[in-house]
């Protein structure tokens, strides 16, 4: 439990990998510590050969650590027996980048082969594959086989069969890279719409800070096997800190122009950051009209991350020194963040 009453669902602690290649030993995970809370969608972000896909596995055994310890509830999967973890591992779904379906097989009996491994079949099972058919919206689509479906549509099926045995975590390694940016959205969407309906844990990786932002409440960047930055998505956007964070969130916000606008000052260089509702008020204009300071927008960004709206700004004031530091004062006490570039 954290100081905020939120349980723990995934606990790791000090998770190294190394591999053997040859003679030379390979550290693809270096001494990790993470925790997810019970019902919160975490992502994990970092470029190729980061990591990801290796601390990934090791939530589920599907790669054993070289050394650290796994929790998922309150169970310690390092310590089980094979037999053991097997039960454990069915309140663990996965989604896979590739969908990984059984190609000689229908929609309906790849839903229903995590039933059949857990022992369910009949009518039961068939009302179960009908439920989740229904929730993943490929009711059409059940007698096909996956070669006869899209993307989207394959990783529908991925994750209605990873659903199947309710799970309490849903792990999803890179589920929307195969697919265009209209699908993976409608994917997106889904994975929200699972999160909120049934209350599943989600932990995904991705190399898009598209991911991150639309549906991730908190956020770990990874590189060279180490987290490097983590923390709410909101504040990690808003304020990345390393390098590797402040690149990926370029991708979806180009700050990196700022520096040209440095050179070309006249007055005042500003960032003005704003969250929630004061996205939807005319701040500036207010702080500055009754003054004879002006101001010049260089660069702005307005979006929303997952439901929260939020605005960045970089703008040039020009006045006096003093008249500025006014219209500084009176932006942050609206509540805007301000921070001179
Ligand atoms: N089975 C393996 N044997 C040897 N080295 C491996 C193995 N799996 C991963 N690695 C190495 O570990 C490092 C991390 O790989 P990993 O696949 O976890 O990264 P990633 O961030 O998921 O990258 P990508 O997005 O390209 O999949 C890389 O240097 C990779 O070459």
């Amino acid at each position: 439990m954290d100081d905020r009453g939120h349980t723990h669902l995934i606990e790791l602690h000090n998770i190294t990998k190394s591999y053997q290649v040859g003679a030379v030993s390979v550290e693809a995970v270096r001494d990790i510590s993470l925790t997810v809370k019970r019902g919160e969608i975490f992502g994990i972000i970092g470029h190729s050969g980061a990591g990801k896909s290796t601390l990934l596995r090791c939530v589920n055994l599907l790669e054993r650590p070289t050394s650290g310890s796994v929790k998922v509830g309150e169970v310690e999967l390092t310590k089980l027996s094979q037999r053991q973890l097997q039960a454990q591992r069915r309140k663990i779904g996965m989604i896979f980048q590739h969908f990984n379906l059984l190609s000689m097989s229908t929609v309906r009996d790849n839903i229903a082969f995590p039933l059949k491994l857990a022992g369910l079949t009949g009518t039961a099972a068939r009302d179960r594959v009908d439920e989740l058919l229904k929730l993943v919206q490929l009711e059409q689509h059940a007698d096909k086989y996956p070669a006869q479906l899209s993307g989207g549509q394959k990783q529908r099926v991925g994750i209605a069969r990873a659903l199947a045995a309710n799970p309490d975590v849903l792990l999803c390694d890179e589920a929307t890279s195969a697919l265009d940016p209209q699908t993976t959205n409608s994917i997106l969407s889904l994975l929200l719409d699972i999160n909120a309906k049934l209350g599943i844990t989600i932990l995904l990786i991705t190399h898009e800070m598209q991911v991150i932002r639309s549906i991730c409440d908190r956020v770990a960047v990874i590189d060279k096997g180490e987290i490097v930055e983590l923390g709410d998505v909101l504040h990690v956007f808003l304020k990345p800190e390393h390098p590797v964070t402040r690149d990926f969130v370029d991708q979806v916000s180009d700050t990196s122009a700022a520096s040209v606008l440095l050179e070309k000052r006249q007055g005042r260089l500003l960032r003005v950051t704003y969250v929630g509702e004061l996205t939807y008020e005319p701040i500036l204009y207010n702080a500055v009209k009754q003054t004879p300071v002006q101001f010049v927008i260089l660069q702005g960004t307005v979006s929303r991350m997952k439901q929260t709206p939020y605005g960045q700004l970089i703008v040039e004031l020009l006045g006096e020194d003093l008249e500025i530091d006014n219209v500084v004062a009176a932006l942050r006490k609206e509540g805007l963040e301000v921070d001179t570039l």
